[in-house]
Formats: C-alpha cells, sequence, structure tokens
C-alpha cells in the first residue's frame, strides 16, 4: 500500500502550468528520485506533497497519521546566532537526549553534538540536517538536494547513507537531485519531471561496462547503473513538447537530453 498517492496533479501560477497532470506513488521502503531541468516543478510538486500548497486541480492521498521528515535545500541561520548541533536539533521536534545521539548515530555524526553548526563542513551541515529530519521518526523523509554543497565522494557516501536509513527505519523517501547518475546508487524509482512526468522508472543492474566506468571515472564508478524507461516526445528549450514520437528505451551510457532535446 501506498503512503502517499498523487493523482492527476497540477498546479498553475497565473498563466504558467507548473505541474501538470502528475500521477505518482511513494510506498514505504523505497526511494524515489525527482530530477529533472530548473525550474521543472519540483520543489513546487514536493510542497504539494508536504501539504503546504493547494493544488489546482488533482488529489493527493497520505495514509492516515503519515509523519513526514523534511529536510530543506539550505540551512538559514544567522551567522552571529550562537548555536550548537545539540541546540539545533531541539528545534525540530519533542526529542530526547537519547532521541538525538540516536539520530545522529544515524548518520555517523554523533561526535559534532556539542559543536557549532557555523564551523560545520558542507558534508557535516548535510548530516546533521538530515539527523534533524529524522527526529520525528518519519514515515516519509522528503530531501530537496541533500548533495548540495557536498563534493563527489561525500555525494556517494551520503547517498549511501539515505539507503542504510531508509533501511534501518523503513520509511519511505523522496528526494530531488540534480546528479542522475550518483542518484543511481540509492534509488529506487526515478521519476523525471519537466513540468509532467517525462518518464520514470527503476534503476536497472549496476553497470560493469568499461566504457561506462570510463565515461564516469569516478570514486565509487562501480555504484553507477542506469535506468532503462521510455521517453515518446521532445521538448523544446522552454520543456514544451515538440515532436511526440514511438517509444524509446535508453541504451546504457547514452544520455538522457539526447532524447529529451531539453536541457535535462
Ligand atoms: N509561488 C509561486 N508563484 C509563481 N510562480 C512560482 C511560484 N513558485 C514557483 N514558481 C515558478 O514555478 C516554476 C517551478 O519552480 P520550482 O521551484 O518548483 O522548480 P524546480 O524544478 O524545483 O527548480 P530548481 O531545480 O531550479 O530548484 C518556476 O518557474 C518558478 O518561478
Amino acid at each position: 500500500m501506498s503512503l502517499v498517492d498523487v493523482n492527476n496533479l497540477s498546479i498553475i501560477y497565473g498563466e504558467n502550468s507548473v505541474v501538470s497532470n502528475v500521477s505518482m506513488q511513494l510506498k514505504r521502503g523505497e526511494i524515489t528520485t525527482l530530477i529533472g531541468p530548473n525550474g521543472a516543478g519540483k520543489t513546487t510538486l514536493i510542497k504539494a506533497i508536504l501539504g503546504l500548497i493547494t493544488p489546482s486541480s488533482g488529489q493527493i492521498s497520505r495514509s492516515e497519521s503519515l509523519q513526514i521528515g523534511y529536510m530543506p535545500q539550505k540551512l538559514h541561520i544567522d551567522p552571529t546566532f550562537p548555536l550548537t548541533v545539540e541546540r539545533f536539533l531541539k528545534t525540530a521536534a519533542f526529542s530526547s537526549t537519547q532521541d538525538r545521539l540516536q539520530a545522529l548515530e544515524s548518520v555517523g555524526a554523533e561526535k559534532l553534538l556539542k559543536q557549532s553548526v557555523h564551523s560545520l563542513s558542507g558534508g557535516e551541515t548535510q548530516r546533521v540536517m538530515l539527523a534533524r529530519s529524522l527526529l520525528r521518526k518519519p514515515d516519509l523523509l522528503v530531501l530537496d538536494e541533500p548533495a548540495q554543497g557536498v563534493d563527489v565522494n561525500g555525494q556517494i557516501e551520503l547517498y549511501n547513507l539515505i539507503a542504510q536509513i531508509r533501511d534501518r527505519y523503513g520509511c519511505a523517501v523522496l528526494m530531488i537531485s540534480h546528479d542522475l547518475h550518483l542518484v543511481m546508487a540509492a534509488t529506487d524509482q526515478v521519476v523525471c519531471l519537466n513540468h509532467h512526468i517525462c518518464c520514470s522508472g527503476h534503476p536497472a543492474q549496476v553497470s560493469n561496462d568499461p566504457s561506462y566506468i570510463e565515461l564516469f571515472g569516478i570514486p565509487g564508478a562501480e555504484n553507477l547503473a542506469f535506468y532503462s524507461h521510455h521517453h515518446n516526445h521532445q521538448h523544446d528549450r522552454r520543456g514544451e513538447i515538440i515532436n511526440a514520437k514511438t517509444d524509446i528505451s535508453e541504451i546504457p551510457g547514452e544520455n538522457h537530453s539526447s532524447h529529451c532535446g531539453g536541457d535535462h
């Protein structure tokens, strides 16, 4: 059974159709990644799922007493405001010392408890924000570009960590990412959004193809996978559909944008 069921959702701002006819399901134990170009409507869709935006049409059904943990894109804290990680965690939800330590321990950051949030590295900040979102013991964890400001090695660690959290808490995870290839390391369902859903699918078998590893020659290349999907249209630069075609299956190593014609 789904935790969240999105049905024919559309969100229109003025004359701008930002999210158009989107249907998707979020299930316990599954990691879903939203990919798509800037301005494609990813954050808007997430806000609607969080209940922060009323859809123009369509429905979002949430399972009863659904607990959602949300990790925003950025931490906005006045740099002159003294704040330890412990105090920052206390602002999230009612939690005991043990809860806070356990959340930090889940993200491998227990040693940061007494440290100032202003002195954290990019990767440490993301871990602490992740720990904060875990304090509500969420059924659904929503992460808006969790790997922002984290270097490539840190990103691989972060995605592995998210997969571990999914296993440990048994929650569903919905995240936005711009890095298709790294995200493949820890995703069950990929949804490619360009206002409407262009394509969606499961990551396929991890590729051992030498040319694939050569193409993405980074640490953790063995984690890279590709996914297959059908894409039956092209977009112009603004994301408008300009040419509906018969189904095309992507092949390993082929660039998604070669089919899309858009810049995603
Ligand atoms: N409250 C609003 N009123 C009017 N337009 C909005 C509003 N919120 C978002 N938009 C517009 O909707 C479009 C989609 O924005 P959104 O932030 O959802 O995109 P995104 O896919 O998350 O982009 P990015 O990858 O750049 O973060 C943008 O053109 C944005 O300007």
